[in-house]
């Protein structure tokens, strides 16, 4: 079977040139495209030059309907905006695409989860094996235990970060809201400053920190009655979620449409 043909989204970003760098390391899969916004100061570059891994007779383009048009798949690391685009681009050429932005409105899942009538999507707020696990293990233990155990989930990331709560601390709120059988949109507490009130019985409560480069942290803390469980994940590099990126569109490539998650690539 020929090689899966990939353009990659925001190339020129801290995730972008980390996939430009590991779509040349991975067997099966050739760099045939690589996407900034017009005026950008990449446009023009090598993307294997941007990414440090030598000429890879690429270079970073704003027209992503031409690259589309010679690629079976795209890769987008970007802005909620700019994916909500990308889904429909990628669903009228019938190519594969790997979603891995965070930050969506409601109104901008939907159009995404509406493209994927037509295209077929992964999307995930982490591509790592190791919080799909967690996250798994997570509802588990919410199934397990009752509302005299509180939930709230912690997370800490770099200070460029320009959302929050992360991707992934949502990813574990949602899975700790279906083991507890409630919905998460109606019992999440996102934010507590000032006279807050006690704490409402079965609310899953989120706090975000930022600082200097952390890569990712996340903890789903169990608080009950003289005892705590705490379930944490540590990235110590972005390459685990680009890793991820690339086998969900290796895994993509050729299945029907639909929105998929990592949980489907990996079989969870
Ligand atoms: N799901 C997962 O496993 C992970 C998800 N993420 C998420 O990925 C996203 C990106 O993170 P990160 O790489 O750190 O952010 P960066 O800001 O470093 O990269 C985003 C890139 O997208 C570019 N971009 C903006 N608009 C467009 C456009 N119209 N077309 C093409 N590219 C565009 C940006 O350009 P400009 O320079 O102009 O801003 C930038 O280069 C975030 O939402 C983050 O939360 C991150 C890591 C793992
Ligand atoms: O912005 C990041 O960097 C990350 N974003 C994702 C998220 O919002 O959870 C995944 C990872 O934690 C890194």
């Amino acid at each position: 079977m020929s090689d899966m043909r990939v353009v990659i989204a925001g190339a020129a970003g801290h995730m972008g040139r980390v996939l430009v760098r590991l779509v040349q390391e991975t067997a099966g899969m050739k760099l045939v495209g690589a996407i900034e916004p017009e005026g950008h100061v990449a446009i023009g570059e090598d993307a294997g030059l941007l990414a440090g891994v030598g000429r890879t007779l690429v270079a970073v383009s704003s027209d992503m309907d031409a690259a589309l048009a010679q690629a079976d798949g795209i890769i987008d690391f970007t802005i909620p905006r700019v994916s909500v685009e990308i889904a429909g681009l990628a669903a009228k050429h019938r190519k594969v695409h790997v979603c891995g932005t965070t930050g969506f409105s409601d109104a901008e899942n939907d159009a995404i989860a509406s493209s994927a009538r037509i295209g077929t999507i992964v999307k995930s707020g982490n591509f790592s094996l190791g919080v799909n696990l967690l996250a798994a293990l997570v509802k588990r233990a919410a199934e397990a235990l009752d509302e005299d155990f509180d939930i709230e989930i912690l997370e800490m990331h770099h200070n460029r970060k320009i959302d929050a709560p992360s991707g992934t601390a949502l990813m574990f709120g949602e899975a700790a809201a279906r083991g507890r059988g409630i919905e998460l949109a109606a019992r999440s507490d996102r934010g507590r400053d000032g006279q807050t009130g006690a704490r409402r019985r079965g609310d899953i409560g989120f706090a975000a920190l930022r600082g200097g480069t952390v890569v990712g942290d996340h903890s789903v803390i169990f608080a009950g009655p003289a005892e705590r469980i705490v379930m944490s994940h540590h990235a110590e590099d972005r390459a685990l979620f680009a890793r991820g990126a690339l086998k969900a569109a290796l895994w993509a490539h050729g299945r029907p449409a639909g929105l998929y998650s990592m949980a489907d690539v990996l079989g969870l």
